[in-house]
């Protein structure tokens, strides 16, 4: 579905990826962990064409888009959910929805199908939500591009573990209706329950690919490059 081939990119003249390979195939669930600053968000950032690509190839369905910008990489079928969440304070629930519809994209029924507590708040300004609300509304206002990949950056982060929960099971529920999903994340246990295959980075290299059972089986692999116990 998506592939970096040799990839090494980052900001500028700084690289923080080297030489990163990494492919997944359509419907599948890919965790992307590793502690702080190893460049998780660079990776999401970089499949989006969000950072400057040195060297490699980003490629899609076999086609190179490497050199593509975001708003052409979206049309495409990807779609960032950010760590930042962006959401527009100044606009209305309901705004923010509609600000991030494609033609052909989804609707504000679907949205609110997903997130029934985005219907009661859809008059709310952006700047009212709790943190819980706001991150619901960046995850649907990226749907409603209708992404066939969905690169979700560190969603579950600050949020109550029984909104975390509920945003896992609308992650199951998008995987079930064939998206591919990659999530990055610190809430590793989650993420590895989730995920067919993981992917640890450290320091913008891959030091452990494989099956997510595995590295979930695995405290102390876990241990050395993600440095956080278990958290579930
Ligand atoms: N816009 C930027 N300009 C320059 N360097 C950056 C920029 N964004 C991130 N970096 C650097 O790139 C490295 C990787 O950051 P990245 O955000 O990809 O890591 P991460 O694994 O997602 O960590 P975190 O969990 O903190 O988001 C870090 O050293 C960071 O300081």
């Amino acid at each position: 579905m998506l592939s970096l081939g040799g990839v090494t990119a980052g900001y500028g003249e700084t690289r923080v990826l080297e030489d990163l390979t990494l492919s997944f195939a359509e419907g599948e669930r890919l965790a992307i962990i590793g502690r702080n600053g190893m460049g998780k968000t660079t990776t999401l950032a970089t499949m989006m064409g969000l950072t400057r690509l040195h060297s490699g190839a980003v490629r899609l369905r076999g086609a190179d888009i490497s050199r593509l910008p975001p708003h052409r990489r979206q049309a495409s079928g990807l779609g960032i959910v950010p760590q930042t969440r962006d959401i527009f304070p100044s606009l209305s629930v309901e705004e923010n929805l509609l600000a991030g519809q494609t033609r052909g994209g989804g609707t504000l029924a679907e949205a609110y199908a997903l997130f029934p507590r985005l219907r009661e708040r859809r008059r709310n300004g952006g700047a009212l939500l709790s943190g819980g609300e706001q991150q619901m509304l960046a995850i649907a206002r990226t749907l409603m591009g209708r992404p066939e990949v969905l690169l979700l950056d560190e969603p579950l982060e600050g949020l109550a573990p029984v909104i975390c929960q509920m945003l896992m099971d609308v992650f199951e529920r998008l995987s079930a209706e064939g998206r591919t999903i990659v999530l990055v994340e610190q809430h590793a246990e989650l993420a590895l329950r989730f995920a067919d295959r993981a992917v640890i980075l450290d320091t913008g290299r891959i030091v452990h690919e494989g099956r997510a059972a595995d590295v979930l089986a695995d405290p102390a692999l876990l241990d050395r490059h993600v440095g956080v116990g278990l958290d579930v």
